[in-house]
């Protein structure tokens, strides 16, 4: 079943100066139970897109969209009101930089007693200090941390970024949501609390059934955590599918590119030649050009280019370019 569809959703940043669409009529459909990378170069928008979707976007941002379905619900025909109550019960999200998620003046332990529902607890008034005690340990439990005394007494300036980004994930499944957002979870984090933090949500993914939209520009991480991904360039949606499918035959030539900058996934290149890139760099905000937004760049771009073009779905990819490659085979 999909979880999550989303079509042509724009997010319009609007001030005296400055009229722009910062997220350009993207979609992104996704199954429930999987892990879903969003991928982009630092700016392209992944994260406006995440707080877009959870409402979370401040008054100067304009949100529209043509389909916003949630487990098979239109959530465009329910007020304000219930679609916030559906998403802050279904949808958790964290983020990076782990410790400026913390309270700095709380010990871990009351930062997470406070998060935890009050139906979770059943025993008498009597009792509840310590049943308090028993739920914030089970949760760190859950999460991988061992030495759940040490960490709930201490404060998040004593801690590891790895160890506070776990606490951050025990903070958001108190509540079992449907769907985890984790926007670049990882990010500037040495390579062994990265892995031991992808594989603590993969192993949730699997254990608690929670889907996982996984934000960031590693495509080694892509590669060996998600299911699927969607591409995103500039604010447009450039590709998406399974991950297996894309690396194996793309059909925007920025995703090929992107597969290609990566020595892992080209195998083909020879011993000290250059690595294959894209000419130029991404536009700001204020001079995006019209149309596909990445024609000034690409290698196969051609007048038609001026027109954004439709999202075209072909062997179980969606992609949106005037000129696809591998087409043939
Ligand atoms: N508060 C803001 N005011 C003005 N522009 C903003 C604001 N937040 C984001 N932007 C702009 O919107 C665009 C998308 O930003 P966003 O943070 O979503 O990118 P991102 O892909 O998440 O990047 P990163 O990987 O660096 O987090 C960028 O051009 C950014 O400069």
């Amino acid at each position: 079943m999909m979880l999550l569809d989303v079509r042509n959703l724009t997010v319009q940043l609007k001030t005296e100066s400055l009229d722009v669409s910062a997220i350009d009529k993207m979609s992104l459909s996704m199954r429930d139970g999987s892990i879903h990378a969003l991928v982009g170069e630092t700016g392209s928008g992944k994260s406006l897109f995440a707080r877009a979707l959870t409402g979370t976007l401040s008054d100067k941002w304009h949100v529209k969209a043509d389909r916003f379905f949630w487990q098979g619900e239109d959530l465009l025909r329910k007020s304000e009101e219930q679609r916030r109550q559906i998403i802050s019960k279904d949808i958790a999200m964290i983020f990076q930089e782990p410790k400026l998620s913390l309270d700095p003046t709380a010990r871990i332990g009351e930062q997470i007693e406070e998060v935890i529902p009050k139906s979770d607890f059943t025993g008498s008034f009597w009792t509840r200090r310590q049943e308090r005690k028993t739920l914030v340990n089970k949760l760190l439990l859950k999460v991988g941390i061992k030495h759940y005394d040490f960490c709930s007494n201490s404060y998040a300036h004593e801690l590891s970024e790895g160890l506070c980004q776990k606490v951050n994930i025990a903070m958001a499944i108190v509540r079992h949501p449907k769907l985890l957002i984790a926007d670049e979870p990882t990010d500037a984090m040495e390579s062994t609390t990265k892995i031991q933090i992808l594989r603590l949500l993969q192993k949730l993914n699997e254990s608690k059934d929670m889907s996982v939209l996984l934000i960031t520009h590693d495509l080694e991480s892509v590669v060996q955590y998600a299911d699927e991904m969607t591409l995103l360039y500039n604010g447009q949606s450039v590709e998406s599918g399974s991950v297996k499918r894309l690396l194996k035959r793309p059909f925007h030539p920025y995703t090929e590119t992107l597969f290609k900058s990566i020595p892992k996934f080209n195998t083909e290149i020879a011993p000290k030649s250059r690595l294959e890139t894209l000419k130029g760099s991404t536009p700001p905000l204020q001079h995006l050009p019209i149309g596909c937004r990445l024609g000034p760049r690409c290698p196969r771009a051609q007048k038609e280019c001026v027109v954004t073009p439709k999202s075209v779905k072909y062997k179980g990819q969606v992609f949106s370019c005037h000129y696809p490659i591998n087409m043939e085979s």
